[in-house]
């Protein structure tokens, strides 16, 4: 596979590389020496990945003249957490890490939105860099420096904006990505598509299954669309103050409330948001006229994903009050993003009885199993 090379350029913050490749772990030490000239690299992973890729990455970083040191967090969503950042915190202190380290994640969303987190935090901030190994973490957060951990009241309510110096994306990684964990991925790939423009979802709707399918060309085609959306994004408007990034939020209002209240792991992320969209679209018709072929192609593509309606629901009244905690919360006041059409889409702000009202349907579509 040819590397593709994607600049994302961001005001008042360097610009950085976006490498997507095959075999790209092995070159992880020359890419980050070409940006980096650090001593010491900590490499944060977890306890899936680390058996699988942290030898191969620690080779390339020594072979660079990096002295590495390494950090293993327990896989899954419950790392993202103040006891999990803590422990990291003393272990850097313990070790007598400086300024000059530079923290490597190498992992999925998990591993980088926490390492991120540290290194944004760690001595008033430290280089990181990002080397994703999931499909979401590739195509989503391994780009724009969104990091964090959650509180048990949300997700990710504790963070930093901290762009990385660079992100290698090796998609032979993915060879080893559960199922579960695909469709995750093709989630935030769906949601850009959405977003974006009629090109990239009438794309995304053709190349479903193939994408489905793990089709090589196919899916390097759909990390390098993503990350281009998502680089233009985040280069307008960095750190969600401009009315521009929240569009990157679309399906996470009902989505995030979904994971907190189902416990933080028992959903996917990525499935969590593919129900926020599945319920948007549909506020998104009472709101802003989003119209039905929009809401049942939205709904075809999420089920040719491997994205099925969730089979799980709550009281409209607790969803509500989850999604109060929602970091686009004015004054009180929910605001959802709703897709107008494909690629022109509407920051709104919606009222708590609309919102129950919403609720209310689709809680019952759900308790009477039907397929809207
Ligand atoms: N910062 C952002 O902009 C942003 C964007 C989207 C999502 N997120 C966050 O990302 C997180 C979800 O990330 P995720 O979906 O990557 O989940 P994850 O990091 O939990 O990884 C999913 C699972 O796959 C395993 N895994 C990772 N790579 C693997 C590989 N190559 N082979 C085998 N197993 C592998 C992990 O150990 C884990 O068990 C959520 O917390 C979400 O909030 C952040
Ligand atoms: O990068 C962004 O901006 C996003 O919103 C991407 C989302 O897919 C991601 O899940 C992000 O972590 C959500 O951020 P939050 O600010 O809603 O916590
Ligand atoms: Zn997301």
């Amino acid at each position: 596979m040819a590397v593709a090379r994607i600049v994302v350029n961001i005001a008042n913050a360097p610009s950085y590389d976006v490498r997507i490749g095959g075999n790209l772990v092995e070159k992880l030490g020359g890419y980050l020496r070409e940006v980096n000239q650090s001593d010491t690299a900590l490499v944060i992973t977890d306890e899936n990945v680390g058996p699988l890729y942290l030898a191969a990455a620690k080779a390339s970083l020594v072979d660079a003249g990096y002295r590495t040191l390494d950090i293993t967090v327990p896989a899954g969503e419950g790392s993202k957490s103040v006891a999990v950042s803590s422990e990291i915190w003393t272990a850097m202190a313990d070790l007598k890490l400086g300024r000059d380290v530079l923290v490597v994640a190498l992992g999925g969303g998990v591993v980088g939105d926490l390492a991120g987190f540290v290194a944004a935090t760690y001595m008033r901030g430290v280089a990181f860099a990002q080397v994703p190994t999931t499909l979401l973490a590739m195509v989503d957060s391994s780009v724009g420096g969104k990091t964090g951990i959650n509180l048990e009241q949300g997700k990710n309510l504790v963070g930093s904006f901290k762009q990385p110096i660079q992100v290698c994306a090796s998609a032979s990684v993915l060879a080893t990505l559960p199922e579960r964990e695909w469709a995750c991925g093709c989630a935030e790939i769906a949601k850009s598509a959405v977003i974006d423009s009629d090109e990239f979802f009438f794309w995304l709707t053709d190349a479903a299954e193939a994408l489905a399918a793990r089709d090589e060309g196919v899916v390097a085609e759909a990390i390098a669309r993503s990350v281009v959306f998502k680089a233009n994004v985040v280069a307008e408007d960095e750190t969600e103050s401009r009315g521009v990034r929240e569009c990157l939020n679309y399906g996470h209002t009902l989505g995030h409330a979904i994971e907190a209240l189902a416990g933080f792991g028992a959903f996917s992320h990525g499935a969590a948001v593919a129900e926020g969209m599945r319920f948007a679209a549909r506020l998104g018709a009472a709101c802003v006229g989003t119209p039905t072929d929009l809401i049942f192609a939205q709904d075809e593509l999420l089920d040719a994903l491997g994205l099925p309606s969730l089979d799980w629901s709550a009281k409209p009244e607790e969803l509500l009050a989850a999604m109060k905690g929602d970091k686009k919360v004015r004054g009180g006041h929910l605001r959802f993003v709703l897709p107008r059409e494909v690629g022109l889409w509407e920051v709104v702000e919606v009222d708590d009885e609309t919102v129950l009202e919403h609720l209310g349907a689709w809680v019952r579509s759900k308790e009477t199993q039907i397929v809207q």
